[in-house]
C-alpha cells in the first residue's frame, strides 16, 4: 500500500483553483521531492493530506485511510510545517513535554527526538532566543515525537546553515532507508537532488511530472524544463 495517497483531489478558495485534479502516490522507503513554483499549491496539498484543510473533492490519504480516520495519527504521520509557531515563554524540551503527556507518550520521547535533531544543549532555553534554524529543528522534533513512518515536510531546510542542511540530508536519507517514508516540499532544489528518489511536480494545482528523480543529470535543469 502507497504511504500516501492522493486521487483527484482539488481545492479551491472562493475564485481561486488552488488545487486542481491532482493525483499521485508516495511509496515507503523513499524520499520524495514535492516541487513547483510559488503558489502552485503545495502547501495546501500538504495541508489536506494532513486533514487541515478540507479538499473541494477527491481524497487524500495516508496508509490508506483519510488523515482524520487514522487511530493514532502522531504515531502515523509527523509534520513540519510553514511558519510553525511555538509559544515563545515554553523551553524546547517543555515544548515537547507537553505534547508529549497530551499524546500519552513515553517519557522517554523527549530526549529521545532533542538527540535526534541535534538540539540537547540548547533543550532548556526559552522558544523566544532560538533562531530560525533552531525553530526548524524543534519542529522537525515534534514531528518525530511518536516515532511516525511517514514525515511530511513543507520547506525543512528553510533557515538551515550549511551544516544544518547536510545534517537534514543525511538524517531523511537513513529514515527512507529504514523504510520510512519522506514527502518534502522544497525550492532548494540543489539540496534535495541528493537524496530524492522520486520527483512530484506541480504548476497552478495540477500534477506536471510524477516519477523517479533524473538520475545523473541535473534536477534544477530538469525541473526548470518541466515548469517552462
Ligand atoms: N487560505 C487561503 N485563502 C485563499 N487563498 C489561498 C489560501 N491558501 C492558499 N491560497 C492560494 O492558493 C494558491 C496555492 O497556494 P499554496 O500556498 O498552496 O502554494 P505553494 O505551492 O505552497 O506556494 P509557495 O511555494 O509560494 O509556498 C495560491 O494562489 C494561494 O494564494
Amino acid at each position: 500500500m502507497s504511504a500516501i495517497g492522493v486521487t483527484h483531489l482539488s481545492k479551491s478558495f472562493g475564485g481561486v483553483r488552488a488545487v486542481d485534479d491532482l493525483s499521485f502516490t508516495v511509496e515507503p522507503g523513499t524520499v520524495t521531492a514535492f516541487l513547483g513554483p510559488n503558489g502552485a499549491g503545495k502547501t495546501t496539498t500538504l495541508r489536506m493530506i494532513l486533514g487541515l484543510v478540507t479538499p473541494t473533492s477527491g481524497t487524500a490519504t495516508i496508509d490508506g485511510v483519510p488523515y482524520r480516520e487514522l487511530v493514532r495519527p502522531i504515531t502515523t504521520v509527523g509534520a513540519v510545517l510553514e511558519a510553525t509557531a511555538f509559544h515563545p515563554g515554553l523551553t524546547a524540551r517543555t515544548h515537547l513535554e507537553a505534547l508529549r503527556v497530551a499524546a500519552g507518550l513515553a517519557s522517554a520521547r523527549v530526549a529521545h527526538v532533542l538527540d535526534q535533531v541535534d538540539l540537547t544543549a540548547a533543550a532548556d532555553r526559552r522558544v523566544r532566543g532560538f533562531s530560525l534554524g533552531m525553530r526548524q529543528r524543534l519542529a522537525l522534533a515534534t514531528a518525530l515525537l511518536g516515532d511516525p513512518d511517514i514525515l511530511v515536510l513543507d520547506e525543512p531546510a528553510n533557515g538551515l546553515d550549511p551544516a544544518g542542511m547536510r545534517w537534514l540530508r543525511g538524517f531523511l536519507r537513513a529514515y527512507a532507508h529504514q523504510g520510512r517514508t519522506v514527502l518534502v516540499s522544497t525550492h532548494v532544489l540543489t539540496e534535495i537532488q541528493q537524496i530524492a528518489d522520486q520527483v512530484i511536480i506541480i504548476s497552478a494545482g495540477g500534477l506536471l511530472f510524477s516519477g523517479p528523480s533524473p538520475a545523473g543529470s541535473d534536477l534544477e535543469e530538469f525541473y526548470l524544463e518541466v515548469t517552462g
